[in-house]
């Protein structure tokens, strides 16, 4: 699914007024219709108080036509008109007409004024600022944000949480509505899932309110959403006269002395993805433990005991995993120099060598074209330098991946894939996988991937859903505290699985 920037947004709002030819009024009594079913579907009529906050633009006049419908329904309302400026959009003055008709006059609340009192038990409908924001609210504004969270009340937000902007972190956390539940319009905006602004809503969901389906189809964008229906597109299903070469092979270089771990997890969820055989470059210490517990792979061992000192190997990958459990040794270093120098197999990065990366930059230069790069926050920071705020971020790993023609994967609670100026937003995995060992598993079935034939971009963008996807298969039996890096493994299956799992609601539907 597209993301699109709020440019774009207010671009398929007037293409829709255009060739439905609608008013912007008609359009906004759709989109506030939607919030009304929404809100109806779940109150059934219940007289719980729902206080409506509204701006002075389209997004209060999105609230103003909601109070207006819920008043029509009977429902226990009380609307305030957030004044924060003297502008008025023409749609929320028409609307602000047509609800004092009903006889529902807001109150009018300005600076210096007293705050409404909302008890725990009652909704907030936040429609004070949407996408339109320009600048952060004044004071007043903000302690009225205060204010409603401090009530602990519900709180709904319109669009987006309010004081959010769409192109930038908010400098100060106090000046955005705190949202347990946004209804946003048409498509998902990208800050639901940066890290300093997706915190701002609990959960959000899109209401479809009819925006134009060739604009949203035709146009391009910065950001997509990837979900199961993006990645099936990706899918090699297995052929019948296949046998393992067909499926390449992966080298999994690295481990250190008390770091073998991290290779065996690596390379058994890349033959848990389907690799067709896997072998392990390891120091000598990593021979007998992978040897003994992971009888599918082979392995192949440095001439040091506890570290890599050469990577020397006389196999011909498909795809090599670098960097697992593979520490800073001076030795190793060298080595990772070295290989760069001759190696022409596509790479899989993460770990120690991203930061020996980060530490040699000349060694950026070597990188085989569509290498791939899975930094945690970290990582990023040492090979892309300090950013201000998650949108310079991006923007800078955007440039770092064009510079070194690179797929960076920006692991995280949305991991992000970057390539080619363009970001992949995963929707999968859970707060259980932020644990030791899970970026192992990751590594291993990006290169898993790679080496059955999938391009590296989409073997990145696969791999991360399917990651994510294991780990959301499994939390279910662990919880969050319990699940590990080798649970995750075991889930790999059940998210093959899954790609092609019929909605009981459909098998229900035919019998
Ligand atoms: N296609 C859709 O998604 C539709 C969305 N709708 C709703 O419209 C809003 C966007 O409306 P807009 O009037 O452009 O913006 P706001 O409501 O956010 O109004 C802001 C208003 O205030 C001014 N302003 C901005 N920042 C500040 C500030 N800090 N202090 C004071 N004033 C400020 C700004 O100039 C604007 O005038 C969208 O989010 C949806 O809710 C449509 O209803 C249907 C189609
Ligand atoms: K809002």
């Amino acid at each position: 699914m597209k993301i699109f920037a709020a440019e774009q947004i207010y671009a398929a709002d007037k293409t829709t007024i255009k060739k439905q030819n609608i008013t912007s009024d008609v359009l906004m009594e759709r989109a506030a219709t939607r919030l009304f079913e929404w809100l109806h579907l779940r109150l059934q009529g219940n007289p719980v108080k729902i206080h409506l906050f509204c701006g002075i633009g389209n997004n209060g006049g999105d609230g103003l036509v909601l109070a207006r419908q819920l008043k029509e329904e009977g429902y226990n309302i009380a609307v305030y008109v957030v004044r924060y400026s003297e502008k008025r959009s023409d749609d929320f003055s028409t609307n602000l007409e047509r609800l004092k008709k009903r006889e529902v006059t807001p109150d009018v609340l300005e600076e210096g004024d007293a705050l409404p009192t909302i008890s725990k038990d009652d909704i907030i409908v936040d429609a004070i600022f949407g996408l339109g924001l320009n600048r952060p609210p004044d004071d007043w504004v903000v302690a009225l944000f205060e204010h409603l969270h401090r009530s602990r009340a519900f709180t709904l937000s319109v669009d987006i949480p309010s004081g959010l902007f769409t192109d930038r972190v908010p400098s100060d956390k106090k000046a955005v509505v705190k949202a347990n539940h946004t209804l946003t319009f048409q498509v998902p905006k990208l800050v639901f899932f940066l890290p300093k602004t997706g915190i701002f809503t609990e959960n959000w969901e899109v209401l479809d309110i009819g925006l134009d389906q060739e604009f949203l189809s035709t146009a391009e964008t910065d950001y997509e959403l990837i979900g199961k229906n993006e990645v099936l597109a990706f899918y090699e299903p297995r052929k019948k006269y296949s046998h393992k070469g067909t499926y390449g092979h992966s080298l999994i270089i690295g481990g250190s002395y008390g770091k073998i771990g991290a290779v065996h997890l690596a390379a058994k969820a890349c033959l848990h993805t389907g690799s067709g055989l896997v072998t392990a470059y390891v120091p000598q210490c990593g021979y007998t433990p992978l040897q003994t517990n992971l009888p599918e792979a082979m392995v192949i061992t440095d001439a040091a005991e506890k570290h890599i000192s050469k990577i020397d190997f006389d196999i011909e990958p498909t795809v090599i995993g670098l960097g697992i459990g593979m520490g800073k040794d001076t030795k190793t270093v060298n080595a990772l120099g070295q290989f760069l120098d001759v190696n022409k197999t596509p790479l899989v990065i993460d770990a120690d060598a991203l930061n020996i990366l980060s530490e040699n930059e000349e060694f950026l230069d070597k990188l085989p074209p569509r290498s791939v790069l899975t930094p945690h926050p970290k990582e990023l920071e040492r090979l892309i330098g300090k950013w201000d705020g998650d949108f310079q971020k991006l923007e800078m790993a955007k440039s770092f991946s064009q510079k070194y023609d690179c797929v960076l994967v920006i692991k995280g609670s949305n991991t992000l894939t970057i390539y080619d100026g363009k970001g992949y937003v995963n929707t999968t995995g859970n707060p259980g996988m932020a644990t030791g060992g899970t970026g192992d598993v990751l590594t291993g079935m990006v290169t898993g991937l790679i080496a059955q034939g999938y391009p590296p971009l989409q073997a990145a963008i696969f791999g991360v859903y399917m990651h994510g996807e294991a780990g959301d298969t499994m939390v279910e039996d662990t919880g969050y505290q319990t699940l590990t890096a080798s649970k995750l493994i075991e889930g790999i299956g059940e998210a093959f699985l899954d790609l092609f799992a019929v909605d009981d609601d459909v098998l229900a539907d035919e019998e």
